[in-house]
Formats: C-alpha cells, structure tokens, sequence
C-alpha cells in the first residue's frame, strides 16, 4: 500500500508548533510535499531557523508520519523561512490572501500587537495615531480590543454620540485622527464575552462599515495575545506590517516572542518592536531601572526585528490617557514628547523600507 499525499496532511495536522501550540497545517506551515516510495520529503515554512525549534518540529513530525499505516521509512525536512533575508529561499511576508476587507482608501494598515495584557498596547497605539497625525499624516485608528476596548477612554470618544450615515458609521474625529470603537457602540458595563467566529464578524462589521475616506495610515490595536481572536483579525486585513509591544522583563518578552512568530506565520512583516515602561524618573529625577531596561531591545535584536523605541513609566500618560487627551503627551513634558515622536518617526521610517524592500524583492519560489 502506497503513501498517500492526504495521509501525510492528516498526520501533519496532528501535529502542533512548539511555539504557537496550532498544528502545522492550521498554519499553513506545509509549503511543499512530495513521497517517493517509503520516503517523505516537506518543506515547512517556519518563523525562525534555530536549531531547537527545527529539532524538535523534526522529531514530532517524523514521529507523527511513521505512525502511517502504510509505513513511512524515511522523513526529510527542509527548513525555510518567509524572510528574504538568511536565503530562506521565499520572498518577504506577503499581505495574507484574506476573504478579507478592502479598504481602497487606506494606503498603510498597521496592527499593533503584544504577546500579553496590560503591557501598553493601546497606549503605543494611539499615541502612534496621534504621532503620525501630528507629522501631517492622515490616521485612522481602530479598536480591535473588542473584548476590553480602552480607545473611548483614552482617545475621549465617551465624550460623543456614535453616529452614523445610512449603512455606514461615522468615525469619531478626534486629535487629529478618525477614531472607532466598538466600546463606543456598546453600553458601558455591558461585559463583551463574545466567542470566536462573534468577535470576528462585529470586528468584520466595525471595520468594513466605518467611512474611513482617504487615509494614509489605519492603526489596529489588536487584542492581546496569539489566540484565535488576534490571528483570525490580522489574517482578515490587508496589513502592510505590524508593531509588537513588550515590557522589557524575560516572561514579557518570552510571550512578545510569540506575538512575534504569530505574525511571521502569517507572513505579515514585523516592522518594530516597542519597549514600553522601560524604566521609571523618579521626583528626584534619578532613572529607576524596575523591569529591567533593553530587554525588549535585546528581544528585538534576537529576533531580526527593528527596534522603535522606548517609553518611561510615566504618570503623566497614565493620567493623559485616563483624561482621553494623548495630544497632551505631546505638548508637555519635553522627553515624553521626544520619546513618542520618535516611535511614530521609526515606524514611517520602516514602513519606507518595507515598500523598498518589496519593490526589489526577489520572485517567490515556486513549490508545486
Ligand atoms: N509607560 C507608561 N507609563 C504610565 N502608564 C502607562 C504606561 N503604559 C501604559 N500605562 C497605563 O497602563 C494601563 C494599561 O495600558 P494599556 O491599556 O495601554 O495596555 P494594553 O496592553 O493595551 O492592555 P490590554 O491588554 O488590557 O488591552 C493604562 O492605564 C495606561 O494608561
């Protein structure tokens, strides 16, 4: 009895990726196979080529295809990246071919992620929105954090009714960028347990029905994590990259690392990484290093990523963003204003490059 292509696509979708813990074919990891006789060859697509994490997505495929009954007598596995750089032989992360949005008018979607909670996701993204804005973009930011959305507080839309025009919604205008919420649709303490294939359609719906017009760039704060709800929103959207947010502690960073490789599976190019509340200026105005400062940058570093920047834990933002006025951390204290110009600098900066990178990049490998 001979081995049979499906066989092999079964097997492999027993088996899970030691990083993101989805099966191999969930991911669309498996680029290329092809059985000769006893022996299968594949060729899996994954987000780094360290030794340890091609030993032992080795070892767990070949186990998974010697338990086909047909008997497999040998397994060759060739590595690839989706980065050009390091020859991994594919060109760079490509926009997902989403069942997606298309949204003509908006040139740049850029979502922002973070491996874990509370780290300052949707602090980066609307001072980022509100940055670029400043810069003399046009910006859109969108409230992805459907399960604890934080853009009505922090951008003030609470201040505002929801409006609408036909079909369509009104973006909310304010601080010089166009604003949307599902926290701002909903009653306030209503809770927003929604399950899977929900939070995707209201996120579907939030997104396809706001009138956004012509903008260069629109910011998605993401939910947090690598579940289904982030994976299954960023798979959606035509995104030009995304913007990964990390404390600098080792856990913070180990999880970032994960945000980092959801994204590289998705081929979705990281265009930054964000340490936020690096360290603390305390009323002596002496720098206390509390989390342990570089982290993320050492994170970033390891993983081949730009850095962006760093931003303090700083009173003066909490109280802003509790305010919804971020257009006050950019008009007081001098280095908090330095600090997050910087970020949305660095962010159109690797956007640029990106383009060029894409433009010259390489024809994709063509695996049959
Ligand atoms: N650098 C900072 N200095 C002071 N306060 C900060 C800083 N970064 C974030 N905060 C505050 O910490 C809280 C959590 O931040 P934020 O909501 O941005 O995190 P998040 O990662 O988006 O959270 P969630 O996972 O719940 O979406 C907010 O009150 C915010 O104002």
């Amino acid at each position: 009895m001979s081995i049979s292509q499906q066989q092999v696509m079964e097997a492999l979708g027993g088996v899970l990726d030691p990083e993101l813990q989805r099966d191999l074919v969930t991911l669309n990891m498996v680029r290329h196979v092809s059985i000769d006789g006893g022996v299968v060859r594949l060729q899996l697509k994954v987000s780094s080529l360290h030794e340890s994490l091609k030993s032992e997505l080795r070892s767990r495929v070949t186990a998974a295809l010697r338990g086909i009954e047909a008997g497999v007598e040998g397994v060759e596995i060739e590595f690839t990246t989706g980065l050009a750089q390091g020859g991994g032989g594919e060109s760079k992360p490509k926009q997902p071919e989403s069942e997606g949005v298309d949204l003509p008018g908006v040139k740049h979607i850029i979502a922002v992620g973070a491996g874990k909670g509370g780290v300052g996701k949707s602090t980066v993204s609307v001072n980022l929105a509100v940055g670029l804005a400043r810069q003399g973009a046009k910006v859109g930011i969108l409230d992805g954090d459907i399960y604890g959305p934080s853009l009505p507080t922090m951008m003030g839309l609470d201040r505002f009714e929801a409006k609408a025009e036909g079909k369509h919604l009104l973006p909310f205008e304010v601080h010089g960028v166009k604003a949307m919420s599902l926290g701002s649709l909903v009653e306030d303490e209503k809770p927003l347990i929604w399950r899977g294939p929900m939070a995707h359609g209201a996120f579907r719906q939030l997104i396809s029905q706001t009138l956004w017009g012509d903008l260069d760039y629109l910011i998605i704060d993401l939910p947090p994590g690598t579940g289904d709800v982030p994976l299954t929103m960023a798979q959606l959207l035509p995104l030009t990259g995304a913007v990964v947010v990390c404390t600098p502690q080792k856990v913070a960073q180990d999880d970032a690392r994960r945000a980092v490789a959801m994204f590289r599976q998705m081929r979705i190019e990281v265009l930054g990484v964000v340490e936020n509340m690096s360290y603390f200026i305390g009323d002596d105005g002496k720098e206390y290093d509390i989390f342990g400062k570089g982290g993320a940058e050492l994170m970033a570093q390891q993983s081949g990523i730009p850095f962006l920047g760093r931003i303090p834990i700083n009173t003066a933002l909490r109280y802003n963003a509790d305010a919804g006025d971020p257009s006050a951390n950019f008009t007081g204290d001098d280095a908090l204003a330095r600090d997050l110009s910087e970020l949305s600098r660095g962010l159109v900066s690797q956007v640029s490059m990106h383009l060029m990178s894409e433009a010259a990049d390489r024809p994709t490998l063509n695996v049959t």
